[in-house]
């Protein structure tokens, strides 16, 4: 067993879940909670993210209360979008709820935009330890983030099925995805669903009507029956691109976009796997005094960063994969 050595006297911290939901945020939850009471720390869950900071929405939490989740999808804490958090009225009542509770620090699962609002409470003297979980993938300083795993294996499974359609048809079929203004989920599902086409933001030149539509011409004179396209949400217009190919090319074709469906869902080993890690990472930190900090997967190991720096740090998609997605669809 790991040395129960809590040398900092680390009391009570507080742990939520904000921004949109993703699969593994019970277990990085329930990691923070079993950990922390392993080394007698109390734990105070928040509901609704940031909204039930400032809400006052607060609860114990015991080890008991985190049973049977590691395996289910969604967050049982709640999450929400938190307006209130972009004025400095909101920010600082969150503050002040934080110090009336007593808390040594207040760990955030989350995406971007949590780890944004963490870095203006951190400003007002809170302790802020960021955990990452986001299905998008857009979290700078970190190579994974929890909920990216699930999401790409939901849209795969939805590309198999429509391939079976497709292909019996066949027709084209013009997929979007989630990912908000990042390509993350749409990359890993054109390559793992084997789409010919992926259209995602951070490839502007790519993102062009005309070219794919001259690229589907393309693969029916080679042989192919039917086609799969993948559109990022970044980049949108689905319904309109499905209509073009229709009308220039004759081939039926359907728009199929897969919305929320890509944030529920039990969560898959990896994400299960990091989210344990991950929130067993965070309080160990806090229990050897970092303060301010994120958590993050790098080069195959767990890493604490400062949450600060963190926000500022370098990460694009590898342009490479777009090139073998197409040299892989001939
Ligand atoms: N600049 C900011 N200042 C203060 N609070 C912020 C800021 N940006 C975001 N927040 C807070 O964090 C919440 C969650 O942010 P956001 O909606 O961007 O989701 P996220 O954490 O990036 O997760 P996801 O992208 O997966 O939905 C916001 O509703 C808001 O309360
Ligand atoms: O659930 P909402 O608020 O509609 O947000 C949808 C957004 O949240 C995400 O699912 C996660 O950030 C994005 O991919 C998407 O753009
Ligand atoms: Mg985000």
């Amino acid at each position: 067993m790991v040395e129960r050595k809590n040398e900092k006297k680390i009391r009570k911290i507080g742990v939520l879940t904000s921004g949109g939901d993703a699969p593994g945020m019970n277990a990085a939850i329930r990691a923070v909670v079993r950990t922390a009471k392993y080394y007698d720390v109390d734990v105070v869950g928040i509901r609704k993210g940031y909204a039930g900071l400032i809400g006052g929405e607060i609860k114990e939490m015991h080890s008991r209360d985190v049973s049977n989740v590691l395996n289910l999808g969604g967050t049982i804490l709640h999450t929400a979008r938190c307006p209130e958090m972009m004025t400095d009225e909101g920010l600082d009542k969150a503050a002040a709820i934080y110090k009336i509770l007593g808390l040594d620090a207040l760990v955030v699962i989350g995406g971007d935009g949590s780890y944004r609002g963490l870095a203006e409470l951190v400003k007002r003297g809170v302790n802020g330890v960021g955990i990452p979980a986001t299905i998008d993938l857009d979290m700078k300083g970190t190579e994974y983030t929890i909920g990216f795993d699930t999401a790409v294996n939901t849209g795969m499974d939805a590309l198999n099925k429509l391939r079976d359609t497709s292909n019996s048809h066949e027709r084209c079929s013009v997929v979007e995805v989630m990912g908000r203004d990042a390509g993350y989920i749409a990359v890993w599902c054109g390559m793992c669903g084997g789409a010919e086409e992926v259209m995602f933001p951070e490839e502007k030149e790519n993102i062009n009507s005309d070219r794919v539509i001259q690229q589907i011409l393309e693969n029916r004179s080679i042989g192919k029956r039917h086609n799969l396209v993948v559109v990022a949400e970044g980049v949108g217009g689905t319904q309109k691109l499905a209509q073009d190919i229709q009308e220039i090319t004759g081939i039926q074709t359907r728009a199929t976009i897969l919305g929320h469906l890509q944030r529920g869902g039990s969560p898959t080993a990896t994400d299960r796997m990091h989210a344990s890690m991950m929130g067993y990472h965070a309080v160990k930190a806090i229990l050897e005094g970092r303060e301010n900090i994120a958590v993050a997967y790098n080069r195959g190991r767990y890493e604490i960063l400062d949450l600060l720096e963190s926000l500022q740090m370098d990460k694009e998609l590898d342009p490479e994969i777009y090139d073998v997605i197409k040299i892989l669809s001939i």
